[in-house]
This record gives structure tokens, sequence and C-alpha cells, in this order.
């Protein structure tokens, strides 16, 4: 099975409500899906959303990175050598992380097809359901409540609660929900680099006091202080996730050295695809180190790719972050792994299982 061309189109579609963090509010998913041709046939597909804010990718970038760099150096190649294919896609150029990782996922879509197993089965393996939290975007305390008790009645057990905007507001939000929603969910927090340390450790002070039990803390500052993120885990007993501050493998390692976080949040277009991410999850591994499966605003094309490899790694991911497709006005893709709500369920289907994907606008890369 050898590439013969990579297409590219536009997937736009509208989130149920704003998606509001301490970094961007957001109304709809708008991402470069790409397919990967075979001679033999076949389709692997691909999916990158551009999160400047975090990634510094764009629409623009994504589609050069692929089509400059990635695409003459593919085409050609035998999927059955997925390793140096691989190699191919993420030598070739540095950082463009979302890009890779759409390449790569359309590539272990197209290994999996060659050999006709789902790709959970070719990373080695598990229980192909997994339940997922929902994000309840940053916004006044009464709409966060309410919103909160509404994930609930859809059946999540576990809620992401986006603060980071203003440490006197957080404290109150947190809590307000937290007496709301007791014994019927637990509670992540996601500051997305809002706090400052001392703002930070004041915060969760403040509410472990209170009595409010949290699961853990999220990217509590910015991306880059690491010393920052250490101090925070040293002072609280809430466990400390690392989110922007740890992309690949080498930041993981820099992390688990300096003992700067608990935990790691890993997402393929941090990583630059499933690879990175499967170094990653046995680097935690070896440390008893757990990881978080995330994901920017995707859809179910890329959030398949993140569900199959946290089902094969349910050894180490043991929190899951995939609810970009729940937090969709609908579900553009027919696919083997279907999204209910909090549930996530992957069939049989060789690959990743995409059959089709609906409202595509093809796009022609600038000669
Ligand atoms: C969607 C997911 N639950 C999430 O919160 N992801 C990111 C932010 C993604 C974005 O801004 O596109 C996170 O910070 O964990
Ligand atoms: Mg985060």
């Amino acid at each position: 099975m050898k590439i013969t061309d990579i297409k590219f189109a536009m997937l736009r579609v509208p989130l149920k409500t704003p998606f509001k963090t301490a970094l961007r509010t957001v109304e709809s998913i708008e991402d470069i899906v790409i397919m990967v041709h075979t001679d033999t046939g076949h389709i692997g597909y691909g999916e990158a959303p551009a999160t400047a804010v975090i990634t510094g990718d764009t629409h623009g970038s994504i589609i050069e990175a692929i089509d400059r760099i990635m695409k003459p150096k593919l085409i050609g190649q035998d999927i059955a050598d997925l390793n140096h294919v691989v190699g191919l896609i993420q030598n070739g150029i540095i950082r463009n992380y979302s890009a890779k990782a759409a390449v790569e996922m359309a590539v272990y879509d197209l290994w999996g097809q060659l050999y006709d197993a789902p790709l959970y089965k070719m990373l080695g393996g598990g229980v192909p359901t997994i339940s997922t939290d929902i994000t309840i975007s940053v916004d006044y305390i009464d709409k966060m409540v309410t919103d909160s008790l509404e994930a609930i009645d859809r059946g999540f057990e576990t809620l992401k609660i986006k603060v980071g905007k203003d440490i006197g507001v957080d404290i109150e939000r947190v809590k307000a929900i937290y007496a709301a929603v007791e014994g019927k969910a637990l509670l992540r927090l996601d500051a997305n680099q809002g706090w400052t340390p001392k703002e930070a450790v004041y915060a969760l002070h403040k509410l472990e006091d209170a009595g409010v039990r949290l699961e853990l803390v999220e990217q509590p500052v910015k991306a880059r202080d690491l010393d920052g993120m250490k101090f925070i885990t040293e002072r609280v007993n809430t466990p400390v996730m690392a989110d922007e501050s740890s992309f690949g493998p080498r930041e993981v390692i820099e992390l688990i050295k300096m003992r700067a976080a608990d935990i790691i949040n890993i997402k393929l277009m941090k990583t630059g695809g499933i690879s990175n991410a499967i170094k990653i999850a046995d680097i935690c591994s070896v440390y008893d180190m757990q990881c978080m499966i995330g994901c920017m605003l995707e859809s179910s094309i890329s959030v398949s790719a993140a569900a199959h490899l946290a089902v094969a790694k349910s050894n180490v991911i043991t929190k899951i972050d995939l609810d970009g497709p729940s937090l969709c006005a609908f579900d553009p893709v027919d696919g083997s792994v279907k999204f209910k709500d909090a549930e996530i369920s992957i069939s049989d289907a060789p690959g990743l299982g995409i059959k089709s994907i609906q409202g595509l606008e093809a796009l022609t890369p600038r000669s």
C-alpha cells in the first residue's frame, strides 16, 4: 500500500455553545482535514485544528507544512514501513505539531487498514469503551452552575471547569459549582495559564480549606513557567497537571526530573501525533506518573485517533478529556468510534474506522 496523494479540506462544525477559556472564546470548529490516498484505493484521514494561542499553528501553516515539506517526501512511501514513514513526517520540519499529528494519524489509519485491524488493537489492544469528562466554559457563576447541572443530566460524571480569569471570582465559581454537584460529579479545574504561581497556591488552599475536593488542577500558570509549576506542585494537595507546559517527550522528561507536575496531559496536537504520544505514555509508565488524553477543539476524526490510543494505553492514560465531539452541534463523521455524551465506544472496523465525513469543503494549496 503506497501513498499516492494528500488532499486537503476544511471542516466547519458549530459548537452547541461558545467555548470560553482564559485564553480564548470560540464558536465553531474550523479544522483542516487531510486525506492520504494510496495505490490500493484506501484513504487515511487526519485532522488538525489551528490552535494558534497554544500550538502556534494556523490553517495556512498546517497546509504549507504538509503540502510543501511532508507530502513530497511521502509520495511513493509504503505504509508497511510505518517507522520509516513516521520518521519522514517527524524529521522533515521542526515544530508544526498539528500538521504532523494530522498526517501521522492518517498514516496510522492506513496501517490499521493494511492489516485489517482497528488501530487500538494494532497499538496493543484494550477494552474499547472509555468515558470522557465535559468542559464547562468560564462564565458568570450562575451560568456555570446551570451548565454543570445540565452536563450531569446528560450523564457526565466528571466536569472540567475552566477558570483562570479572576482569582477571586474563580474561587467563588468553583465553590458554587462544588456545592451544586457534590456527590454527583468529580471536578477537575483548568486555568489555561491564567494564574500566577502565588495566586494558584492561594486559590487552591482556599478551596482545600473550604472542603472542596478537586481531582486535579490543569496548567495553572504560564506554559514556560516550569519553576512556577513546581512551586505550586510542592505546596498544594490537589494534583497538578501540565498541559501547555508539556508538548513532546523531552518536555515530559524535564517536568518529571524537576518534579514540576503530578500528571501529564497528552494531546496529539502537542505531541505531533501518535508516535510521540506513545513515547510519553511509556515514559510516564516508567515513572509511575498518570496521564490524561486531551484534545483541542477537534471533531470526531482526530478525537477518534486519540480514543484508539487511550484504549491501548489505558494502563497509564487514566483520565479522558475527549469532549470535542460532545461540544459540537452535530457529528459530521460516520465512523466506528461512537461519541454518545460521556461514553466513547470503538467497534472493530479497520484503522480509525472512518467511513464518510459530511460537509467537507475541498481546499487547494497555493502553488
Ligand atoms: C476541549 C478540551 N476539553 C480542552 O479544554 N482543551 C484545551 C483547550 C483547547 C482550545 O482552546 O482549543 C485545554 O486547555 O485542555
Ligand atoms: Mg488544558
